[in-house]
């Protein structure tokens, strides 16, 4: 009898905690589209920013973003972050350190912290309409990441995206992700050196590009390196449409020269399920 009930109070707490959870649990997003709109409903409109982008290249998809950051939102984002740099994560540390920059998060606290994020979405939501054969989905952004670099500091060539799924640290809706596309915004740029070098993107004609970018992009048989300048930003999609990491957008931050380089990541999570 005493079995009996334990059995069943068993049964029935199980049964209720799968009925309260139930209505919040979130399948995989069966479409890429359907996926970015149902996010992007939930967030505020980013505050007006006179941004444009300039395709840089289709395939795969890299996108430069001029004026992305105002100066009085890169003064803040500073401010704030300053005494908060740690050297950044080695990932794979052989005799040469892969990087030796140094990293901090701009928390989610932080008054801008979901302006970034909204305006960040703006631009994602365009490229799921204009370049749905990306494959792109996304269904959240990581911790904003700043990244740091002094004279003789750099990032050795790498790929932003994981050899193996990351889940998510968030309890029991952690879901399975990998990073979809990356921004990499330049928030400090008064420096020699340091451009980001992709050695594998199609060198374009400098015809097909705006006036301002043709200063700031150096397009050679080696592929394109991009001079930081405060504001402005890139953008590219990580992965093939099937979701296997695109070996094309290896990329590095070349060494600092002289003065200071900060930029931000803005890495985003593409959804592969539980
Ligand atoms: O420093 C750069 O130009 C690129 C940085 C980067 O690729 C990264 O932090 O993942
Ligand atoms: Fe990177």
């Amino acid at each position: 009898m005493n079995q009996f009930v334990t059995i069943t109070s068993f049964i029935t707490g199980c049964l209720a905690i799968f009925l309260i959870f139930f209505p919040t649990l979130r399948w995989p997003a069966s479409s890429p589209q359907v996926f970015g709109t149902t996010e992007h409903q939930q967030t505020p409109p980013a505050q007006f920013q006179n941004y444009s982008t300039v395709s840089v290249s289709t395939d795969p998809l890299l996108i430069y973003i001029i004026n992305f950051f105002s100066s009085s939102e890169i003064d803040h984002i500073l401010n704030v972050t300053e005494g908060s740099f740690v050297p950044s994560h080695v990932y794979s540390p052989g005799s040469l350190p892969h990087r030796n920059s140094s990293s901090c998060v701009l928390p989610s606290s932080d008054p801008i912290h979901d302006l970034i994020i909204a305006r960040s979405r703006e631009v994602l939501d365009k490229v799921l309409r204009e370049h749905p054969a990306t494959g792109l989905s996304y269904f959240d952004i990581e911790p904003l990441q700043l990244v740091r670099y002094g004279p003789s500091e750099y990032y050795h060539a790498h790929v932003d995206w994981f050899d193996t799924l990351h889940r998510e640290n968030k309890g029991w809706n952690s879901r399975l992700y990998n990073r979809g596309a990356s921004f990499f915004v330049y928030l400090k740029d008064n420096c020699v050196g340091g451009g980001t070098h992709f050695p594998h993107i199609a060198a374009v004609t400098k015809k097909t590009h705006s006036a301002a970018l043709h200063h700031l992009m150096t397009s050679l048989e080696g592929g394109i390196t991009f001079e930081p300048r405060k504001g402005n930003g890139l953008f590219w999609v990580n992965l093939q449409p099937g979701g296997m990491g695109d070996g094309r957008l290896l990329h590095a931050g070349l060494p600092v020269k002289q003065g200071t380089k900060i930029g931000m990541n803005i890495w985003v999570k593409r959804d592969f399920g539980w």
